[in-house]
């Protein structure tokens, strides 16, 4: 990768809450990561993992107590001045004055930066031009989150961060803003995101990290993240069959199978290969796998079994199917399921 394209860099990131000097609590423990220019990068992770933290390092609010972090080439903490007006930010709260209306607020704000866009274009980019006279207080918890990106907009920035930016949006807000954020992907923002919401990492992350406890446990393209984990398939056991009567589930590419409740469920890793196997083998054998369902792991998937494992551990090492193919008598219940 060309350093130019580098638009991100934070390398040993630490920050340590309490007295300087003191003991205090590590929030960020060696963070590193780098977003390239016109990339959107989700840094996902549970409630207290570190990732407004994190960001506001990379936003320059605070100094870190370790490591190293640029944006755009410069120190975001010293250098503030050359990184500020080519940046937004859009805070998990944003705090406006209640009784100024949504164009005052924009106006004010618009006031201080430089090259602001004509404030009825920021509204309408979020869909407030409508709600331009309605007071700050009147406005819902949604609203409020669209004037906070409105505001965040402003400066046309070049990087973009996006703190929770969809939180109590209904769902056809929220799609309405991945279509802007969407947009500004493609015009060339750089967009640094942190969300709750999987579905979102999903659909807009070029890459996304996951943090735990401080760190960053795991990273890359969504694909390559839900590519750790087995793909699913389940259906019922067909009446008057057992298990044992399938073919050998280890040379399908089985890697783990469970039975409950007249149901079995495969992981594999070679979903294509285990799929066709099986039901080349129910075509030859005449049996109807009623229920079938294939699907690859989700992002949701991937993150439960990361934020719910211990520390150190990423992804799950399944437990190998044993050679020889199943019991014939299925033993319900066998294997574990990965702990969510
Ligand atoms: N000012 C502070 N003083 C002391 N501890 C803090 C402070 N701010 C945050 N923390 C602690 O640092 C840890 C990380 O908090 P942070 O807000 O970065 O997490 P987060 O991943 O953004 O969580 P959330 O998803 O809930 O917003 C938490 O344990 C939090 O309690």
């Amino acid at each position: 990768m060309d350093i130019g394209d580098c638009v991100i860099e934070a390398a040993g990131l630490r920050r340590r809450y309490g007295p300087q000097g003191g003991k205090g609590f590590e929030a960020v423990r060696d963070v590193s990561f780098t977003v390239r220019r016109g990339e959107l990068f989700a840094l996902l992770g549970t409630n207290g993992a570190g990732k407004t933290s994190t960001v506001e390092l990379l936003e320059g609010l605070a100094r870190p107590t370790g490591g190293q972090v640029r944006v755009l080439g410069h120190d975001p903490f010293t250098e503030r001045r050359a990184v500020r007006p080519r940046i937004g930010v859009m805070l998990q709260e944003g705090g406006f004055p209640a009784d100024l209306t949504v164009a005052e607020t924009t106006r004010m704000w618009a006031g201080c930066t430089t090259g602001a866009r004509p404030v009825g274009e920021a509204l309408e980019l979020v869909g407030l031009g409508p709600r331009r006279d309605v007071r700050v207080k009147q406005l819902s918890g949604g609203e409020r989150r669209r004037l906070d990106l409105a505001l965040a907009l402003l400066g046309r920035p070049e990087v973009l961060f996006l703190d929770e930016p969809t939180t109590g949006l209904d769902p056809e807000a929220r799609h309405t803003t991945w279509e802007l954020v969407r947009r500004l992907r493609e015009d060339g923002t750089t967009v640094l995101l942190t969300t709750h919401y999987l579905e979102e990492a999903e659909a807009l992350a070029d890459r996304l990290a996951i943090m735990r406890e401080g760190r960053i446990v795991t990273s890359g393209a969504p694909s390559e993240v839900i590519g750790e984990y087995p793909s699913r398939i389940r259906f019922a056991v067909p009446v008057g069959w057992f298990v044992g009567d399938l073919p050998p589930l280890a040379e399908l590419g089985v890697i783990r199978h469970e039975e409950s409740q007249g149901r079995i469920e495969l992981q594999t890793r070679e979903l294509q290969r285990t799929l066709t196997g099986l039901l080349l083998w129910a075509r030859d054998e005449g049996v109807e796998l009623e229920g079938l369902d294939a699907r690859t792991a989700s992002l949701e998937e991937a993150f439960l079994a990361i934020a719910g494992a211990g520390e150190g551990t990423s992804a799950p090492e399944p437990k190998p199917e044993e050679e020889s193919g199943p019991a014939r008598r299925a033993v319900a219940g066998a294997g574990s399921r990965r702990s969510k």
